[in-house]
């Protein structure tokens, strides 16, 4: 039986966990949007760090609480770090978080994907497209085999990734956030619907990718499902207040890292969210 007020009790907790300890989590993520990941992951209490070298990917695999992979932009030298570090964060056990960023687009993005199912990734956070594709790519329900992401952005809606989020959480064990006007959370048998945001979250680039990267944060603290609903909840109700507030997404961006900042525990478990089984 589910129970929302544990649920939400979690939440809170793992929000004051992180605005006390400030916990590290490490990124190798993409050129693009590299330094907005990193502001929102310290806006919301944690402390970041980013490296492209496979060495550097191993050192921080062990030195923080969690990491977050985005595979949004390549370089030849991330097949190695990104096996290497993911070597060492299964060798620990500890958390991690992929972003699929663009799969479809190119041979080593979709090989280091491929690679990344028994690596088993405790959070897979996504977009529709990026969600559906990549349960195609490996082989689970609800996916499809031919991509169909245009580039970075989702072409498809969140409902329609539901079957593709459930059957990912349930090969890796961890959870699965599908990101868009609704997102949908699963740890494989609760399904979580959150609301809120901001049609402006659109209208800036790395509105997805940052919310990896403070998903990681909160999995230094709490399970994947409540990591994933958490940065969900507190995205939803930053981009909310950013989005009254402004009137362009130059002001949003600027905006959203102060609600981020500003949002509390209890603001953050009260945003709203449905719960059902699968
Ligand atoms: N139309 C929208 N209305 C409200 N929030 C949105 C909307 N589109 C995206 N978001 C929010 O923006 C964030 C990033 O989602 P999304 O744009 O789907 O990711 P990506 O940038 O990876 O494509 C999420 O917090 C999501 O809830
Ligand atoms: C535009 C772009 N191109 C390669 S990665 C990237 C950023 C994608 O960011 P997000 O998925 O958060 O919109
Ligand atoms: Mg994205």
């Amino acid at each position: 039986m589910i129970n929302k007020k544990d649920i939400k009790n979690q939440m809170i907790q793992a929000v004051k966990t992180v605005k006390q300890t400030n916990p590290m989590a490490g990124s190798i993520t993409n050129s693009v949007t590299i330094n907005f990941v990193a502001n929102a992951q310290l806006a919301v209490g944690g402390s970041a760090a980013m490296v492209y070298l496979p060495d550097e990917g191993e050192f921080l695999a062990k030195a923080a609480g969690a990491t977050y992979i985005n595979t949004g932009t390549f370089l030849p030298i991330y097949e190695e770090t990104l096996l290497r570090t993911a070597k060492v964060i299964r060798s620990l056990g500890k958390p991690w978080v992929l972003d699929p960023v663009a799969i479809g687009i190119g041979s080593l993005r979709n090989q280091l994907l491929q690679e990344f199912k028994e690596y088993k990734p405790n959070i897979i956070r996504g977009n529709a497209s990026e969600i559906i594709a990549l349960a195609g790519q490996w082989g689970l329900d609800g996916g499809e085999k031919v991509s169909n992401t245009r580039g970075v952005d989702s072409t498809d809606s969140v409902s329609a990734a539901k079957d593709a989020a459930v059957a990912l959480a349930k090969w890796t064990g961890g959870a699965v956030a599908v990101s868009g006007e609704t997102d949908l959370i699963t740890d494989g048998s609760i399904i979580a619907r959150s609301s809120g945001g901001s049609h402006f979250m659109e209208k800036i680039t790395g509105a997805g990718c940052s919310l990896g990267g403070v998903v990681a944060i909160y999995a230094t603290a709490t399970s994947p499902f409540i990591a994933a609903l958490t940065a969900t909840a507190v995205y939803n109700i930053a981009g909310k207040r950013a989005g009254d507030k402004v009137d362009g997404p130059a002001s949003f961006q600027i905006q959203f890292l102060d609600e981020l900042y500003k949002a509390t525990a209890d603001d953050i478990a009260n945003n709203p969210f449905e719960l059902t089984e699968v």
